[in-house]
């Protein structure tokens, strides 16, 4: 099966870079600095131990001369529209697409330009960052891949491909309530750690953090059962323990672009879930202020 991962930065690089390592028929699409940096140094993943150096097979969007099976999109939610564009000529009448972005939002753009059908789910539980030297740095020693259709029969070609590549993965007949208990998972930790702009253990170990991060837990699971997908007792169980931790060290993707003053997916992952809300009469006064709290990061950071 030719897979083709779209964007080799945290997850794309850390998720495509297992998939070679394990011998999958893997292609990345890079741009051009990304191709010459992956060209004269590798792609390495580096952090809790590791220093692996791989050497994969990257394509420039205009080199694109044949489809794929499989498209995996890394991408951030701004460089989609644009990465859609590029990936476009790789997607033939079978190709199937299969967004890792967290939120919800990527579904209806990809949906709207190749068809609801051959649009999977997938949710990415993985904590990783592109350092200094353009290397996927591991922060955290989680690496789940939960997919599923949203519509059409399982995927089930995938499970031997994806399978026995170094990470966890799961297919799943429920992807999109998975994918709503990954973004309250996300919303909750983004919220805790953007508001606050410190990790989940140093909020959690102040006066009040652990309230507040609890309030944040209840908004965001509320919005969940108002759309009709209730997040499980024992994963919410496992977010608020997550978030309440004194001593983690955890931050988010958002947050970490927050930090480096890179633009953060305030939409994708605060904005939508207000909207939403409001259209389901739930109230979440503390995600409002941290979606404006972002607004305000966004519009001031250039
Ligand atoms: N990092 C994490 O720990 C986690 C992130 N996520 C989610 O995963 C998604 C991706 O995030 P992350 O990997 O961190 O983001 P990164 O910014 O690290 O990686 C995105 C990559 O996409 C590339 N890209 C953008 N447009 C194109 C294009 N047209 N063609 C080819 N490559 C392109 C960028 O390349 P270039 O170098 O050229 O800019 C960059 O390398 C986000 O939705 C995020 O919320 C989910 C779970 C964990
Ligand atoms: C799992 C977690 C919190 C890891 O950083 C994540 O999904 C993200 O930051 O986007």
């Amino acid at each position: 099966m030719k897979i083709l991962v779209v964007g080799a930065g945290a997850v794309g690089g850390y998720f495509g870079g297992r998939l070679v390592q394990a011998g999958r028929d893997v292609t990345f699409l890079v741009r051009p600095k990304r191709a010459r940096l992956i060209g004269e140094r590798g792609l390495r993943i580096v952090g809790l131990g590791e220093d692996t150096t791989l050497h994969p097979r990257t394509i420039l969007a205009d080199e694109i001369t044949s489809t794929f099976d499989l498209v995996l999109v890394s991408v951030k939610a701004a460089a989609l529209r644009s990465a859609m564009d590029d990936f476009a000529p790789a997607v033939g009448p079978d190709t199937l697409i299969l967004p890792v972005l967290n939120g919800m939002r990527h579904l209806d753009e990809l949906a709207g330009r190749f068809g609801e059908r051959r649009i999977l789910g997938g949710v990415v539980m993985v904590s990783t960052t592109v350092d200094a030297d353009g290397d996927i740095l591991r922060l955290a020693d989680v690496q789940s891949l939960t997919y599923g259709s949203r519509t059409g029969p399982p995927p089930d070609e995938l499970v031997g491909v994806l399978g026995g590549a170094g990470f966890e993965t799961r297919l799943t007949a429920d992807i999109v309530g998975e994918m709503w208990a990954k973004w309250v998972f996300i919303a909750a930790t983004g919220a805790v750690t953007c508001l606050m702009r410190a990790t989940i253990g140093e909020v959690a170990s102040t006066p009040g953090g652990t309230e507040f991060a609890h309030a944040v837990v209840d908004e965001c699971a509320a919005v969940a059962e108002a759309a009709g997908h209730p997040v499980p007792k024992e994963s919410l169980d496992g977010t608020r323990k997550t978030v309440t931790a004194p001593h983690s060290s955890l931050t988010s993707s958002a947050y970490r672009d927050l930090v480096r003053g890179r633009p953060v997916e305030v939409e994708e992952i605060f904005g939508d879930l207000v909207r939403r809300a409001r259209l389901l009469g739930a109230p979440v006064p503390l995600l409002s202020l941290v979606t404006l709290n972002l607004r305000v990061y966004q519009r001031t950071r250039a």
